[in-house]
């Protein structure tokens, strides 16, 4: 049938795909990733710098979601808390994904890579971010894709699970429309997207066993993160 995205659709498009642009992580956090020497601890540390600078980001483009402000407050934050790991994860495979200049992309991978971390949530890490680049999402994709991440309704603590499940549901019409109208080649584009916030969630598992050996080694992280994660 014939697909049409309708002017307030655009709308909501082009107020996400501009919040999404618009908060990027600070140039010098970028810069540090390339400059600083490589040791596990020193990766780490930056790791943690990023991950924090990355929360801020999240919190500022969640807050441009349309609609998501007048959801109840304590349901603000528990979106913010059960999708903060997905959405990195989406953001920092979109970064990784993504042809950078000065081999940033591969700076990134090589101090992810060593930065105490185990095998086990390496390996499928690495695969997320390779699925992702086969995607070759443009960024309306990709900022749709977060935003729906992110309006989750089964998240742990959400009380008005269907305001936020109206939200998600207006994202994913316009996210299926720009599929077929981006990738008319491939109709089966759209389930493939959606089968990432699956393979997602199985990394959101990965991430609190990860945290857990973290806490046994007595790792540092930064208040915000301490928040989020609720750790220490
Ligand atoms: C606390 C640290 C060690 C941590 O714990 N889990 C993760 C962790 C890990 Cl590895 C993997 C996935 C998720 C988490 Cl949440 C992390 C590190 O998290 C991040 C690392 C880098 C980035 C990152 C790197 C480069 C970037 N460029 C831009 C840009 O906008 O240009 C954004 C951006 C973000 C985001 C999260």
């Amino acid at each position: 049938e014939k697909v049409e995205i309708t002017k307030e659709q655009q709308a909501l498009v082009k107020s996400i795909v501009d919040a999404y642009n618009r908060h990027q992580i600070p140039q010098d956090m970028t810069k540090k990733l390339l400059q600083e020497q490589y040791s596990a601890e020193e990766n780490f540390l930056l790791l943690t710098e990023m991950a924090t600078s990355q929360v801020q980001v999240l919190v500022e483009f969640t807050k441009n979601i349309p609609g998501f402000l007048s959801l109840d407050c304590e349901d603000q934050i528990a979106l913010l808390k059960g999708s903060a790991v997905e959405a990195m994860f989406l953001r920092s495979a979109q970064v990784l994904s993504k042809r950078m200049p000065n081999g940033y992309t591969e700076v990134l991978k090589e101090r992810v890579r060593n930065s105490g971390m185990s095998e086990e949530f390496m390996t499928p890490m690495f695969n997320f971010y390779k699925s992702i680049d086969e995607l070759q999402m443009v960024q309306e994709e990709q900022a749709l894709l977060t935003a729906v991440t992110i309006l989750t309704p089964d998240r742990p603590y959400v009380k008005d699970y269907q305001a936020v499940e109206r939200l998600q549901e207006t994202m994913l019409v316009v996210l299926r429309k720009l599929c077929v109208l981006q990738h008319p080649q491939d109709p089966q584009y759209f389930a493939r997207l959606l089968g990432r916030l699956t393979e997602l969630r199985t990394l959101n598992h990965y991430h609190a066993e990860m945290l857990t050996s973290w806490r046994m080694n007595d790792q540092k992280f930064t208040p915000l993160l301490c928040e989020l994660w609720d750790v220490q």
